[in-house]
């Protein structure tokens, strides 16, 4: 295996608004060029998943979430590829705190910015983790919170 490296925990958000619609960013960061992603990052050590959620979303877009639920959790493994990776993804869902507030781009060297899809119509293409969880039929607006 890798040595001694480990995997990391992320947690990725499900922003969602009444209308159907999902907030989705184009990565630019390595690990996931140009495809379509939530919002979300890396878990800090001693950080909740609502603190690293809202806090990466804060960070990202500067949205403010309410509502944050865990609904469920992916192993992410990566290992062909020049960087190997292997997160342990949270997937939660929120909603803007304000719903009139609109996302910025905060991170224009990571994302080529945001914007609310339609659940029924996402762009392509979506960012692997994701990719493999919509075509798995997950839906983050019928998912039952996971506890
Ligand atoms: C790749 C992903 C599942 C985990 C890391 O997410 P990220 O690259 O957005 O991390 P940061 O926002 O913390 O930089
Ligand atoms: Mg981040
Ligand atoms: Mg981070
Ligand atoms: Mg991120």
């Amino acid at each position: 295996m890798e040595g001694d490296k480990l995997p990391r925990v992320a947690v990725a958000v499900f922003v969602i608004n009444g209308e159907n619609k999902v907030l989705l960013g184009r990565r630019r960061s390595p690990g996931g060029d140009h495809s379509f992603a939530l919002p979300g990052g890396k878990l800090e050590f001693g950080e909740s998943f609502e603190e690293c959620g809202t806090r990466e979303a804060k960070e990202e877009t500067g949205m403010d979430l309410k509502g944050f639920e865990v609904l469920t959790v992916i192993n992410d493994v990566a290992l062909s590829g020049p960087s190997p990776s292997h997160y342990v993804t949270v997937l939660a869902r929120a909603v803007p705190s304000d719903p009139d507030q609109e996302p910025e781009n905060l991170e224009p060297d990571k994302c080529d910015g945001w914007g609310w899809y339609d659940w029924d119509r996402l762009p392509e293409p979506l960012f692997r983790p994701l990719e493999v969880e919509v075509r798995s039929g997950f839906n983050p607006f019928v998912t039952k919170p996971s506890h």
